[in-house]
This record gives C-alpha cells, sequence and structure tokens, in this order.
C-alpha cells in the first residue's frame, strides 16, 4: 500500500510525463473563468511560478498557494464547502485546502506547511467524495485529466489501493450518454454528472425532457452502483450528493462544449431545456445561453479586425480570415458578424453581379449566398464543419443560381433592344461582311458545327462583325458565348466576354 505522500508523488509524475504543458503566453491570472477551473495544481504551479522545477513537489506548491492566497477571493463564508457539490470540482486544491483549514489551522500552520495542506485536503475529499468510475483511467484520458481535481487523481493513481483504506466505501458513477438527436451525438460525449437533487418522484423533479430516463431521444444518465435513496419509478438512478466529473469538450464541438459550460454554471439542471432557458427566456443554443450568461466574451475585437482588414484587403482575403476565425477563434456570435460584414466579404461577387445582371432586387442575396458556399468550403477544407454548425446560414447550392452566372446573363437579354440592333446593323455589313454572316448564321441554323477564321487588316470590321453574330444568335433565344484571351479583348465582345475560356465553359451549363 502506497503512503499518501508516495500517492502525491505518483500524481505529479504522471502528469509531469503524460500531459502537455499550457501555453507560454497562457497566463493562469488571466484566464476566463471557465478555463481557470479546468487547470490542474501542477499547471497552476508551472504558469504561476515558471522557475520552478517540478522536481520538488514543496516547492512547486507552496508559490502556487501562496500567490492564490495573495490574488484570489477567498469562498464567501456562507459558502460550504460540502454544499458546493458542483462547483467543488472544479476548485483547485489550493482553493479547497485554504477552505477546508479553518482559521485557526492556518495561523498554527502559517500555511508553511504545504503536504500538510495537501493531505488534510485529500483526507477531507476522501471522506466525502466518491471514488471515480472504475472503468475510467486517468492515465487513458489525456485531455479529461485536466477536469479532476488532484484528489481525484490521487485516488484514482491507487487503483491497487483498498478502498476502505483511502475512505471510499462505495463507487458511484453516472455516464450521461446522448441520444442521436442531440447536440453532442456526433461524439457521444460521456459525462459524469452529479446525482439528482432531492425528490421522490419525476413530478418534484420537474423533469420535462428527462435528463435521467433511458429513451432514444433523451439524454440518458446510467448510474451504476451507488449510495443515496432510492427514487421511486427511476430503478438506476440513487438521489445522492456525489461529486462527479463532466469529461473536456474541445471547442470544436460547439454545442457540447457550451453545453458543457452551462452543466457548470446551472445547478441541478433537469432538462436540455433548462439548461438553455436563462431568465425566463428559452434560447436557441447552448452558446446564445452562454452568452446570456456572460460566459463568453463578446466579439468586438473581431469586429474591428474585419473592419480593418476590409479596408484594405481583398474580399478573397476578407474570407480567409472569416474562416480562420470561425474556426479556430471560438466567436461568440458568429451570425452577428457575418450579417455586419456581408457586403464585404461577398463584395467582388456583388459587383459581378452589377456588371452581368443589372438592377435584380435579389443580387445580393444571391451573392451572399456564392460567398457563404466558399466561406463553407474553405472551413471543410481546413477541417471545420458545416458553417450551420458555427450558426450561420447554410448555404442553398443549386445548379441553377448564382453559380451559373453566365446561364443567368444569356436568359435575361433584353430581345426587343437586341431585334433592333440586328436589323440596323445587318443593314451595314459590307459584302465582304455579309458573306462572312451569311455563312456563319448558316453553319449555326444547319447546325454542322464548323470552326471559321477571321482573319483581316486592322479596323476592318472583325468585332463589328463578331458582335452582329452574337446579337443575332442571342435574339433567336440561343446561347452564344464570347470568350477571349484577355481582359481588355473580353470588354470588347457585346454581352462582356470572359477573359479565360474554360472559366465560361466551365461555369455554364448548356442543358
Ligand atoms: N459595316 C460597318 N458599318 C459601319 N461601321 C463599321 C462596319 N464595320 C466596322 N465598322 C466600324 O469600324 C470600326 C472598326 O471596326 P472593328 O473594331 O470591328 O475592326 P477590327 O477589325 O475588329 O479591328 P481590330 O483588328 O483593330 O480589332 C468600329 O468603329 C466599327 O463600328
Amino acid at each position: 500500500m502506497l503512503s499518501a505522500n508516495e500517492i502525491m508523488q505518483l500524481v505529479f509524475d504522471d502528469l509531469r510525463s503524460n500531459r502537455p504543458k499550457p501555453l507560454k503566453s497562457c497566463y493562469f491570472h488571466c484566464l476566463p473563468v471557465h478555463c481557470k477551473r479546468f487547470i490542474s495544481l501542477p499547471n497552476m504551479a508551472e504558469l504561476t511560478n515558471s522557475v520552478v522545477e517540478w522536481k520538488s513537489t514543496t516547492e512547486t506548491m507552496l508559490p502556487v498557494v501562496d500567490d492564490l492566497r495573495e490574488n484570489l477571493p477567498n469562498p464567501s463564508e456562507s459558502c460550504d464547502l460540502h454544499s458546493l457539490l458542483e462547483p467543488r470540482r472544479c476548485v483547485s486544491l489550493p482553493n479547497l485546502a485554504l477552505r477546508t483549514i479553518s482559521t485557526s489551522e492556518i495561523s498554527e500552520t502559517g500555511l508553511k506547511s504545504t503536504p500538510n495542506v495537501m493531505f488534510s485536503a485529500v483526507d477531507d475529499l476522501r471522506e466525502n467524495v466518491k471514488k471515480p468510475s472504475e472503468n475510467c483511467y486517468v492515465q487513458c484520458l489525456p485531455a479529461q485529466k485536466r477536469s479532476l481535481s488532484l484528489p481525484d487523481v490521487a485516488l484514482h493513481a491507487n487503483p491497487g489501493g483498498d478502498a476502505s483504506e483511502v475512505g471510499v466505501s462505495s463507487v458511484t458513477s453516472a455516464e450521461l450518454l446522448v441520444s442521436n438527436d442531440s447536440p453532442c451525438a456526433e461524439t457521444c460525449m460521456p459525462c459524469m454528472v452529479k446525482s439528482m437533487p432531492p425528490a421522490s418522484t419525476s413530478e418534484d423533479i420537474g423533469i420535462e425532457t428527462p435528463l435521467f430516463v433511458s429513451s432514444s431521444s433523451a439524454l440518458v444518465l446510467k448510474v451504476e452502483v451507488g449510495e443515496g435513496l432510492m427514487i421511486d419509478g427511476w430503478p438506476t438512478v440513487k438521489n445522492d450528493d456525489a461529486l462527479g466529473r463532466v469529461y473536456t469538450i474541445h471547442p470544436h464541438n460547439t454545442e457540447c462544449y457550451y453545453l458543457r459550460m452551462l452543466l457548470h454554471e446551472i445547478r441541478g439542471p433537469t432538462s436540455f431545456s433548462h439548461l438553455k432557458t436563462i431568465n425566463g427566456i428559452l434560447h436557441n443554443t447552448f452558446q446564445s445561453a452562454c452568452n446570456v450568461l456572460g460566459l463568453l466574451e463578446d466579439d468586438n475585437h473581431w469586429n474591428n479586425t474585419l473592419n480593418e482588414a476590409s479596408l484594405s484587403d481583398l474580399p478573397t482575403k476578407l474570407r480567409e480570415l472569416f474562416t480562420v476565425m470561425l474556426v479556430f477563434c471560438q466567436l461568440s456570435d458568429p451570425l452577428t458578424l457575418w450579417d455586419t460584414h456581408k457586403n464585404n466579404l461577398s463584395e467582388d461577387s456583388i459587383r459581378q453581379m452589377d456588371r452581368y445582371l443589372q438592377g435584380d432586387a435579389d443580387q445580393k442575396d444571391e451573392a451572399h449566398n456564392k460567398c457563404l458556399i466558399q466561406i463553407e468550403d474553405a472551413v471543410l477544407a481546413v477541417g471545420g464543419q458545416s458553417i450551420s454548425n458555427y450558426g450561420l446560414p447554410q448555404p442553398t447550392r443549386t445548379e441553377n443560381n448564382f453559380e451559373n452566372i453566365v446561364y443567368q446573363r444569356e436568359i435575361n437579354y433584353d430581345l426587343n433592344t437586341m431585334a433592333k440592333v440586328v436589323v440596323s446593323n445587318e443593314g451595314l455589313l459590307t459584302n465582304e461582311q455579309y458573306n462572312v454572316y451569311s455563312r456563319i448564321m448558316h453553319s449555326i441554323k444547319s447546325d454542322t458545327g464548323k470552326m471559321f477564321f477571321s482573319n483581316a487588316p486592322a479596323g476592318t470590321g472583325k468585332t463589328f462583325l463578331i458582335n452582329l453574330l452574337l446579337t443575332k444568335v442571342r435574339n433567336n433565344r440561343s446561347i452564344a458565348l464570347a470568350v477571349a484571351s484577355s481582359d481588355i479583348a473580353a470588354t470588347l465582345l457585346e454581352g462582356g466576354g470572359w477573359p479565360t475560356q474554360h472559366s465560361n465553359f466551365l461555369s455554364i451549363s448548356l442543358t
């Protein structure tokens, strides 16, 4: 059987060897509350006292405790540690130590003896905290480890130990499984949650969308073994004040990430709706509920970034920037950012639409749709998800929408004007021009598919003839594509020739 000292050393060794170090630029006291609470003690030690070597636990611990004593507000006096079921799991060990030792003890020890502080906290937790589930091994859960408090880890780092020896009389574990239609379905987030609030029936508990019912459409809580009172109608659930753990969720898993955040803020939730209801208002997403609770930073600096970038950057670069923000920057409200900047983000498409489809009121919507498609493609390319997962509107991908701008242009010519141009210009053709004109038109009408080369000195009317041919074909409700080898040449052609041949042919569907 290991001594308490050896257990602690094991824990530190394990954490030292397995856990990635936090980023150097990440300072504990600057972190938002919800991040702070998941930073385990060894990390805090390193962050708050970077010069200290890992070798000496005592040396490492003392500066942390001192630092926290000086910088963190003490928990409120009315806040009894043992009643803090959910918060307790998030309280770092120095806080626990400070909290569980009375003022007289503090003055006696002066908090000089860190091992004493540590062990009294561990002892305290041994008596009151349930051991993590047997099938949940800390060593296998590098990402999740950070949400385990040190005493939990300590208990777990001694799997060979006798349970009674460490003061744990039984094992209680709760697994939160998630159904297909829940926001966590993709990852099937396994969570450890605290047991239900005191109640004897499901009505008393106030379950709306059951959190604890085994059903394909509901969040399922599986309590394996446990102390506590049986609850009528809930054979697998017992009422207890057991601590639980919520596994770490990557921010990419957006709704699960915010759900997890809410689980730590809202005590005794009985349903997803309960979690999303803030001040009596049911929010559509967990993210929006987090926003209202003030758990998220606002997007002001991202807004300023996009404003600034739009002054100098092309829309393509703006879209790249927005893509990076979406995927990597955990925006609080991407939809508002999109609404604010969508005209800048799709400026190139809007201009293109203006050029070829003049005066159409739906042009902007179509340009925005195209922009969303481009953003979604970019997001998927960098390993993100569909943009609807980030709260943006899902773009419509159809054959005949704005994507096919050439087709739109070809079916939107003013035929009356064209008819007049054809009549007047046909009358102007010289004999040579008319000869070429009639042969080409005959080839088109008879569908013989010939290839003609027009070669004549400059200024003799080649472009004039080509434009008349284009107008004539279009006036017959057929499609005529004019392509050129350069932008400047393209501007000479009726209907706006396209600078590169392949872009024109690729973008039109002739069906
Ligand atoms: N049959 C015609 N009747 C009236 N104007 C004509 C006629 N043919 C050509 N033109 C005019 O002559 C000018 C030169 O014609 P165009 O630009 O078509 O020549 P081009 O052969 O294409 O020249 P380049 O090889 O330099 O591009 C234009 O202003 C055009 O409108």
